[in-house]
């Protein structure tokens, strides 16, 4: 289920918070690409003094050809203002090429990071958020970090640098005016701030609302079968333009406040025009000024404008790419609990499994397990039942390592799986489920995921074992078939099979099999029964299941009921000798019928 879509009004970060996320991300993005940057600040002076060559050309266009009155100088001034316009489009042109590569380096760089990063949190973190949630996260901090570094380092330094040198264009031409026109900058400055702050509060939702636009639409797709055969068309499609018209309503708040800046700015700049039209008059009448003067000095003005606009637009645009990339680091700096974080090996342990006295909770819900204490001899093979939602999947959750106990211990061959490192946990335990997730590939990869060292023949030897040499008959490239997404050419069945081979490979010290054989006929589940108990005679076996015929191959059954241990033994004497036991164990068995 895709969470509630109804964003929270969170207040933004802070200014200074602001500027420290943009310090660190600035410190992280530049030093690696040091020499790309040097080319490109050369490039950023080259187009700023270009630009103010540009508008200081202006003063011999109107003094030396039209004042002077002299028609021979005006080539001369032309090539001039050809060559200069010249140089101003090479740098500018190489400076775009150079900041899209630094965007995309860098972008790259996080989207890896945050993907990483992601992959890294325990399994609940992953309960809790749709996968196409996280994608949306993955996307949206990558290219939120390369529109900030670009956005600084060159967006906001290339303007600056050529409102400067106009400016410089100014004060030779008029320092009293110059002087005049910096009242804008305070006013420019309150305008900016205000419209900063705004965006900064608006940018937080944006990135739920993203993630629910996804998640809604990529829930819908996944689920198609169930949403056309229940005639769900409509609810998912309503579902989703909730969403997009919320994300709408948020991206035009922010077109709101962006396009604010440029017509604001503007009328901060008719203003300064119009005084400077009285005092150039009163300059030219009363004090003989010529012409070119004010001239270059308006065109600097001018020109001037417009990267000051690009400043300020750029800036504003800047502080909803900073909250994004403050999300990214609170994603960064989150811990990762990891249930096994120790440093023993279970490498060269038995496969022995114990429960001391485990309680587990599901955040502050009532306890999934409770006080759950048990022995499982290396070797063993057990059967775990239980009526729906007495706790089976969260006792092997335990086992594999993917939640720490609330109280109590797990311990496997007498390591604390607390103690132990996630490696050897993860690779000491094979995990073969009902929904066998298969990656996009031919059978011979999925089933080598398993053991990426595995030889050719020790991968064929594993789908032998689990019965796939009759599916392969079946299939025109036999174990090269592409399988599809998440095995979507292949029956339940058959995927089934393909997973057990996958685990088979793995050679692991203890075998979960949860669900595994449901999706196959009975004969298929006892050849595949048979394998197992023939193949993995070293190692201890879980079978989580609903089925009684699953009985005839395990030593003892372990009854769980609304999370707690209420029996263990072997099936006859649990049978002869725990009044309860029958009764719950028929109740477990309906549920699969
Ligand atoms: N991720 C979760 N968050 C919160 N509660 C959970 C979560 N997973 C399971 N539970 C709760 O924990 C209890 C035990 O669930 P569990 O999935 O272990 O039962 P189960 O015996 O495997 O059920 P089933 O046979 O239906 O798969 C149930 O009350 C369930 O609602």
């Amino acid at each position: 289920m895709a969470k509630s879509t109804k964003p929270k009004k969170p207040a933004g970060p802070s200014g200074q918070e602001t500027i420290a996320i943009a310090r660190k991300i600035l410190g992280e993005a530049l030093p690696p690409r040091w020499k790309l940057y040097v080319f490109s600040l050369f490039c950023m002076v080259g187009v700023a003094v270009f630009t103010a060559g540009l508008a200081y050309s202006t003063r011999l266009i109107v003094n030396e050809v039209f004042v002077a009155n002299d028609a021979s100088a005006a080539i001369g001034v032309a090539l001039l203002v050809v060559g200069v316009t010249l140089g101003k489009s090479t740098f500018d042109y190489l400076n775009s090429v150079i900041s899209v590569m630094f965007m995309r380096s860098v972008s790259a760089n996080y989207q890896k990071r945050v993907f990483r990063s992601i992959m890294a949190k325990d399994v609940r973190h992953f309960g809790d958020q749709h996968a196409a949630n996280q994608m949306a996260q993955v996307r949206l901090f990558g290219e939120a970090c390369g529109t900030t570094v670009i956005g600084i380092s060159n967006k906001l330094l290339t303007n600056m640098l050529t409102v400067i040198a106009l400016v410089i264009v100014m004060i030779i031409q008029d320092p009293l005016m110059t002087l005049a026109t910096a009242f804008l900058f305070p006013l420019i400055f309150l305008l900016v701030s205000t419209l900063s702050r705004r965006i900064r509060e608006a940018a937080n939702a944006e990135t739920e609302l993203t993630g629910a636009f996804f998640a809604i639409g990529a829930e819908a797709f996944q689920g198609i079968k169930t949403v056309k055969s229940y005639q769900l068309e409509e609810k998912s499609i309503n579902r989703f333009e909730e969403a997009v018209d919320m994300l709408q309503e948020r991206l035009l708040g922010f077109a709101r406040i962006t396009a604010a800046t440029l017509p604001l700015m503007e009328i901060l700049g008719g203003i300064v025009l119009g005084l400077f039209v009285v005092y150039a008059a009163w300059q030219t009448i009363t004090q003989g000024q010529t012409p070119g003067e004010f001239t270059a000095f308006i065109t600097a003005f001018l020109m001037a404008y417009q990267p000051a606009e690009r400043v300020s637009k750029s800036w504003v645009e800047l502080q909803k790419s900073l909250v994004h990339v403050g999300r990214m680091y609170k994603l960064f700096e989150a811990p990762i609990i990891q249930p096994s974080s120790g440093t023993q090996s279970l490498s060269a342990v038995s496969p022995s499994i114990r429960f001391d006295d485990v309680s587990f909770r599901y955040g502050e819900d009532s306890a999934a397990l409770a006080n759950v204490s048990f022995d499982i001899s290396a070797g063993e093979r057990v059967a775990v039942v239980g009526r729906s939602g007495a706790g089976k999947s969260t006792l092997i959750d335990l086992v594999l390592g993917f939640y720490a106990p609330t109280n109590g211990h797990v311990l496997i061959g007498g390591v604390d799986l607390s103690e132990a490192t996630e490696e050897s946990v993860r690779r000491s335990i094979s995990l073969i489920s009902q929904d066998v997730f298969l990656f996009d590939g031919t059978i011979r990869e999925n089933i080598r995921d398993g053991n990426p060292d595995a030889t050719d023949e020790q991968i064929e030897e594993a789908a032998r074992r689990a019965q796939l040499e009759s599916v392969f008959t079946a299939l025109p490239d036999g174990i090269e078939t592409k399988v599809g997404p998440n095995g979507a050419n292949l029956s339940g069945g058959q995927k089934q099979r393909v997973g057990i081979a996958r685990a088979l490979a793995k050679n692991a010290l203890i075998y979960v099999f949860d669900e595994a054989t449901s999706a196959l006929d009975v004969e298929n589940e006892r050849l595949i029964m048979q394998t197992v108990v023939q193949e993995l005679k070293g190692s201890t076996v879980l079978f989580v299941t609903h089925r009684p015929s699953t009985l005839n191959y395990v030593d003892r059954v372990l009854m769980l009921d609304g999370g707690r241990l209420v029996a263990f033994d072997d099936h006859d004497t649990l049978e002869r000798e725990n009044d309860h036991y029958q009764t719950l164990f028929d109740l477990a068995m309906k549920e699969e019928e």
